[in-house]
């Protein structure tokens, strides 16, 4: 297996300065090459799975496994895509992109190359002098995955990379995203609270059931033999996504809320853009 996660364990230390366990035994295995959502309630652990895998955050207990050697510390073969693209205002599109490659001592016209090239793959040829005060948000999000693309990681961990977008500019997205992924083969790894979004993109969608994290489900996606999903399946399968987490959606509300629970009577509502976000 390509990307093994094994046993991960994780607490941080709570309000009342008791450990609380986020991740419980989480083991998830992954192809090479392949798209894995994760779905789940807010506060599930799914960013932070995301970070330990980045080797932002480390774990308690267990361990990430890249094609058999055990990673603890950030490398280059993994790059993370945030919600902000988080770019830097005072450079120009391409000084963004080309930023990572210089650090890493690649020559500047070599580098400036390689990121116009990724630029193009993202349709921002015609920006590269602009600054990122110049650009909307679904341009920015484009430069940010450019950034990530051009030190060509092995995996792409991106969370909730377009949550704060648009819905056209997301369904634009998801289109360049998915052509990117056909044209790498980058393995990508993708936290949304989007549901639509996890079943458009991913070809698995992993459950999370919360409080503590846990895999509730692991879903595979269901194609037509040339990788086409249709709408009909779509549709099943983000309904069958959305009663599996409506039991724990209901487990959160109950905790939160208290006396106020009224969730049995005002049953949970999917926006026509699949988004859960207000409510996961
Ligand atoms: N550095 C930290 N210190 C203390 N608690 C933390 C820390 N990071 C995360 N947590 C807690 O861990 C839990 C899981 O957080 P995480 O961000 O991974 O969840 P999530 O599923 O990604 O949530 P969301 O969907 O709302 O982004 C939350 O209760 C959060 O408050």
């Amino acid at each position: 297996m390509y990307l093994s996660i094994d046993g991960i364990q994780k607490s941080f230390i709570g309000e009342n300065k008791q450990p609380v366990t986020v991740l419980d035994n989480i083991n998830i295995e992954i192809d090479k090459g392949s798209f894995v959502s994760i779905v789940g309630p807010s506060g599930c652990g799914k960013s932070t799975l995301l970070y330990i895998i980045a080797g932002l955050e480390k774990a308690d207990q267990g361990s990430i496994r890249i094609s058999g050697k055990v990673v603890k510390n950030p490398g280059p073969d993994r790059v993370v895509v945030f919600q902000e693209a988080g770019l830097f205002p005072w450079l120009t599109v391409l000084e963004n992109v080309t930023y990572g490659l210089l650090i890493k001592k690649i020559p500047k016209k070599k580098a400036e190359a390689k990121a116009i090239d990724i630029l193009k793959m993202v349709h921002l040829s015609n920006y590269i002098n602009s600054y990122p005060h110049q650009l909307s948000g679904g341009m920015k999000q484009r430069v940010s995955i450019a950034r990530a693309l051009v030190m060509e990681p092995d995996i792409l961990l991106m969370d909730e990379p377009f949550s704060a977008l648009d819905e056209q500019t997301r369904m634009v997205l998801h289109k360049e995203l998915m052509d990117i992924w056909k044209k790498t083969k980058v393995t990508i790894f993708f936290v949304t609270h989007n549901i639509r979004e996890a079943v458009l993109l991913s070809e698995t969608v992993i459950v999370f059931a919360t409080r503590p994290g846990k895999i509730k489900e692991v879903i595979v996606v269901p194609t037509t033999g040339d990788g086409i999903t249709t709408d009909s399946v779509t549709l099943h399968t983000e309904q069958r996504i959305l009663a599996i987490l409506e039991e724990e959606i209901e487990k959160v509300l109950k905790e939160e809320m208290g006396d106020d629970y009224s969730f049995k009577t005002n049953h949970l509502h999917r926006n026509d853009s699949g988004d859960l976000g207000s409510h996961i």
